[in-house]
């Protein structure tokens, strides 16, 4: 491998693009970042700031930024993708003259495609075809890697040479990433944990205390761990980074875009007004519907994510809610030792002999 530096295209000029430019650019990397908005990418350009998404942190200077997708891709060896999941297909359809085979495409997005429940490394794989697809996936709050908060993350792939090729452009002594080869359970598990960071949100406002983060996140796992069974990923995969790791930053900090509409919620504003208040995009709001659906469909018991569905569309109460899960069914803890049905037929053969 050359030692040149890596040339790396980010597409997206949101806060977690313009973190990982920044990276890769601290890292050695020749990077350019493709924005829409051409007053954003001069303003990068000039004072090595986004002032919209990222206002109070200094930018690499080298980063070049560019509304123009050939002069971003034409060169480019490593191209991430952070863009929302509701324009992630336009945006790789608007990249594609400009990508070729041997280029390394990873998506940086935790959310699903309602058409087709797809995952966004589905959606780059579907668009070009290639060979070299990865995701990254974490615990990695944008503003806390633009301070150069010591982080990880997971790049997943089954291509050896996307993992290595990943690690190498991003991987520093304030950015550590570690390898999978369970690219759907790496990017599963980022997509689901920001359902639980809403309600998290919402517990918080509520003046719930720290068992009951503790309590959901824990149930949260083990709910997320049945969803993947069904959807055939391992759940093994939850146990690192990008699973308990990102589950347990996006239920505690207030950075996280989830957490926080959850917690306008619970203060008591309508979703539209928490939504609009946020003024970026919270995956989790259309995640929660689309894993709603997903389970109900395929019959799999989701108490937390059902439970918040009811509450953002359907009006119902969330301390009501709440109460209701209290007292819901008697469960198991950890379903890989004692099965749920175990315990409910225990339950069942104790009354019968009541009886
Ligand atoms: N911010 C974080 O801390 C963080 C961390 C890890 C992963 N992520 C994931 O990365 C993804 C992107 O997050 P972000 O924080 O950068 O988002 P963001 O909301 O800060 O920015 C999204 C960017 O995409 C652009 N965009 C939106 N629609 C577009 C379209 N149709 N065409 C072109 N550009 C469009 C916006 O202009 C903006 O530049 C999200 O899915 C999120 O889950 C975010
Ligand atoms: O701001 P959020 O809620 O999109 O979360 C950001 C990251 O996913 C945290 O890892």
């Amino acid at each position: 491998m050359s030692d040149d530096p890596m040339r790396v295209a980010v597409l997206g000029g949101g806060s977690f693009g313009t973190a990982l430019a920044s990276i890769a650019a601290d890292n050695g990397g020749e990077v350019c970042q493709w924005l829409r908005d051409p007053e954003l990418a001069a303003q990068i350009n000039r004072e090595h700031r986004n002032g919209r998404y990222l206002p109070d942190y200094a930018i690499n200077p080298t980063v070049k930024a560019s509304s123009n997708m050939q002069d971003v891709l034409e060169r480019a060896e490593l191209v991430l993708v952070a863009i929302p999941s509701n324009a992630f297909r336009d945006v790789v359809r608007q990249a594609r003259p400009w990508l070729h085979a041997d280029q390394i495409l990873v998506s940086t997005t935790k959310g699903i495609q309602e058409d087709g429940f797809k995952l966004m490394s589905r959606i780059l794989e579907e668009e070009t075809g290639f060979i070299h697809i990865g995701v990254i996936s974490g615990p990695n709050l944008a503003t806390e890697i633009a301070q150069k908060q010591l982080t990880a993350t997971v790049v997943a792939s089954d291509d050896p040479l996307t993992r290595t090729r990943v690690q190498k452009a991003l991987g520093c002594d304030y950015f550590r990433v570690y390898a999978s080869n369970d690219r759907y359970g790496v990017e599963l598990g980022g997509a689901l944990k920001n359902i639980y960071a809403i309600a998290a949100g919402i517990a918080a406002a509520l003046g719930m205390g720290e068992n009951t983060r503790s309590m959901l996140m824990t149930r949260a796992l083990a709910e997320m761990g049945r969803f993947a069974v069904d959807q055939g990923a391992n759940p093994m995969t939850f146990l690192g980074l990008a699973g308990v790791g990102d589950l347990i930053v996006t239920c505690s900090s207030p950075l996280s875009r989830n957490y926080r509409v959850g917690h306008a919620l619970g203060q008591g504003k309508s979703l539209d007004e928490a939504v609009e208040a946020l003024g970026q995009v919270a995956e989790g709001v259309n995640t929660v519907r689309l894993v709603r659906d997903k389970a109900r469909e395929d019959n799999v018991y989701m108490p937390l994510a059902e439970g918040l569905y009811q509450v953002l569309f359907e009006g119902v109460p969330a301390r009501e809610m709440a109460r209701m899960l209290m007292l819901g069914e008697q469960s198991s803890d950890v379903e890989f030792l004692l099965s749920r049905e175990d315990v409910q037929q225990a339950h069942r053969r104790v009354e019968t002999r009541n009886e």
